[in-house]
């Protein structure tokens, strides 16, 4: 039972019904991970979540391994009432990019962004028209004069942040030996050197993404391929790297995504014993709440923290 009060009009008597539904009394949950009272969190079913967290815990720290996604879910979404930009627009923004070059992949993110998230469009539409924004984007960022060794100035002038809560989760991960693989659409050498200078990128780290190509004189002449686009992260895309086939005995998962393309980044783990997924939703929440309650177990509604998560992890790690 929710207890909150709610004006209920016509319009919205379903999404009162559906908050009934996600934000039952969660007190048996507070006892063990208090993070998962916060008024952020949403779970179409509480003891499905409990008993994938209780598996996970029973089968031990040596069993785990985390996939998270990167823009938007390891990073911020927004700050002080404003945007935060994606590893792609970081770049977009920076110095190095002329001022004809920045309207033209603003038009291009103002085209394409809402149809990446429309929940009323098919994947079959979607998959096209990303691998057009995402190849007419990196060919305009090809055309611009980026360097190599531009690429630390560029981040450290950004106005990109990780999430609150950020050293805590890499730190956690990193002393448990829990591997944690960063799967993202983005750009590979922006998102490393985000996470570089926020001096958590530590060993037990491993990214696939999009990875600049520079020639002789570190110049920027193209994207490496595959492309990796938000509706490709499975294992199309991975298939020469064997990463998962190296950690076959690692069968509970924890999943961080922001967008419904990032649920099939576990695709190519051979054996899955438990998988808790956990998503940020960050944009046109009451829009979107129905199809992530469905699809991932734990939904964050504007949650710029990565306090649950951590949460879980605590009493993962936590011997009793
Ligand atoms: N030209 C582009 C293309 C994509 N984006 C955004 O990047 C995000 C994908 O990266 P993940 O780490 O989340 O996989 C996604 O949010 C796109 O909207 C962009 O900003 N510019
Ligand atoms: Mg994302």
């Amino acid at each position: 039972m929710y207890t909150g009060i709610i004006c209920v009009s016509p319009g919205n008597v379903h999404e009162v019904l559906e908050m009934a539904d996600s934000r039952q009394p969660r007190s048996y949950l507070k006892r063990w991970i208090v993070e998962l009272d916060k008024t952020t969190v949403r779970m179409k079913n509480p003891d499905h979540v409990r008993g994938i967290i209780s598996s996970i815990k029973k089968d031990g720290v040596n069993k785990l391994q985390v996939i998270s996604d990167f823009d938007m879910t390891l990073s911020r979404f927004g700050w002080n009432g404003r945007r935060c930009p994606t590893s792609h627009n970081i770049l977009d923004n920076s110095q190095v990019i002329t001022e004809e070059g920045k309207k033209q992949l603003k038009d291009l993110l103002h085209y394409y962004y809402p149809i990446e998230i429309d929940p009323n469009r098919t994947l079959e539409e979607k998959c096209p028209l990303m691998v057009e924004w995402w190849t007419r984007a990196h060919d305009l960022l090809s055309q611009q004069k980026i360097l190599k060794g531009d690429i630390a100035q560029i981040v450290k002038e950004s106005e990109v942040m990780l999430r609150d809560g950020f050293n805590e989760f890499f730190d956690q991960l990193h002393k448990n030996n829990v591997p944690l693989f960063i799967f993202s659409a983005g750009v590979g050498d922006i998102l490393e050197e985000i996470i570089r200078q926020a001096n958590v990128f530590h060993p037990n780290i491993n990214v696939v993404s999009n990875y600049m190509d520079f020639d002789d004189d570190g110049i920027l002449r193209g994207f490496k391929r595959p492309l990796i686009h938000t509706y490709n992260k499975n294992n199309t895309v991975l298939n020469n790297t064997e990463y998962f086939q190296q950690l076959s005995t690692k069968t509970s998962i924890i999943l961080l995504g922001d967008s419904m393309g990032d649920l099939t980044m576990s695709d190519g783990v051979t054996n899955v014993k438990n998988i808790l997924k956990i998503g940020f939703l960050n944009d046109k929440v009451e829009e979107h709440r129905g199809k992530y309650l469905e699809s991932y177990d734990i939904v964050l509604e504007r949650d710029e923290t990565l306090d649950v998560v951590n949460g879980i992890l605590r009493y993962t790690f936590t011997e009793t």
